[in-house]
């Protein structure tokens, strides 16, 4: 299986590139506009601790949104399900920053995977310490899960991303409005924009998404109750307004971030991290998508047997 899989990935990488069908970059952070959409990795860890890669699997990604997932897994793990007051747990069917659901649900979002969501699970996180020490309690998550210490937060995306991201900003101060945020927005959105600002390769990435697909030998694996909930937001969630379309496409959970990355979790057999900045219109990675599905059907990996 390993032979043939790391065949199939050769080929999906070559196949990807030939069609060179990209799509275009996020262009409201101005550091992640630069980037050449045409780019692709994949990588792939498997149960039996090897890691298969493909593609620019070397060169580091801005993981954005898929920081959601690390900073939830943090809540959870440490605080606890009290944050499903203040989030709900339902999809959205709305633009990952849209703001429309916020003042008919009395500044409660829908889900932590949508930036409003976020910026309250950041908040439920921040409880009032200093956005450092919520930083490192979020990179140090990230460290201890991929095993690996050499991932580090990019500061010059963050200040991009703080210098315009005034949709962020309306989110946070519409749900302090609301008493949805019990830190200063300010502080919230430095340490969501540098939570998204963290800088991973795809083997780093899959790597640190084992505790979440729950691989035996992860080094942070996260209870089963957990882990399970976390998967099935990342199935219904975790693509915004295109989340029924990858469900339908992979039958599998994964998050994806506007820097054009994926973390897809097969709950027992594998974690894989998939990038290729080009986006489609729901903000999702174009080619990213494709080669999901691509290797959904391949390996037969999917949640629905
Ligand atoms: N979809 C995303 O990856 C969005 C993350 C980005 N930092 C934002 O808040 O807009």
């Amino acid at each position: 299986m390993t032979d043939t899989l790391a065949a199939f990935l050769d080929t999906l990488d070559a196949d990807i590139r030939a069609r060179a069908d990209w799509g275009a970059v996020a262009s409201y952070i101005p550091e992640l506009a630069r980037i050449d959409p045409a780019q692709f990795a994949i990588s792939v860890a498997l149960a039996d601790g090897q890691v298969l890669n493909a593609g620019d699997s070397e060169t580091r990604f801005s993981i954005q949104s898929v920081s959601k997932v690390f900073s939830l897994a943090c809540v959870l793990a440490r605080i606890g399900e009290g944050l499903w007051r203040r989030v709900g747990r339902e999809p959205s069917g709305d633009r990952f920053d849209s703001i429309l659901l916020l003042e008919q649900e009395q500044g409660r979002p829908r889900n932590p995977f949508i930036n409003a969501g976020a910026l309250v699970t950041t908040d439920e996180l921040l409880a009032g310490r200093a956005p450092r020490e919520a930083l490192s309690e979020i990179i140090g998550f990230v460290r201890a899960s991929a095993g690996d210490d050499d991932i580090h937060i990019d500061r010059a995306v963050a200040e991009s991303e703080k210098a315009t991201g005034y949709r962020n900003v309306a989110l946070a101060n519409y749900l302090k409005s609301y008493g949805n945020l019990v830190n200063a927005p300010d502080l919230v959105l430095g340490t969501y924009f540098h939570q998204c600002a963290i800088e991973m390769t795809t083997r780093q990435l899959a790597l640190a998404g084992r505790g979440i697909a729950g691989l035996p030998g992860a080094p942070f694996l996260l209870n089963g109750v957990k882990r399970r909930r976390i998967a099935a937001l990342m199935m219904t969630c975790g693509h915004y307004d295109g989340s029924g379309d990858f469900a339908f496409r992979t039958g599998l959970p994964g998050k994806s971030g506007v820097g054009g990355g994926i973390l897809i979790a097969v709950p027992g057999r594998a974690s894989v991290a998939i990038w290729s900045p080009g986006l489609n219109a729901w903000g999702n990675s174009k080619c990213g998508t494709e080669a999901a599905e691509r290797l959904a059907r391949f390996t037969g990996w999917s949640v629905f047997g």
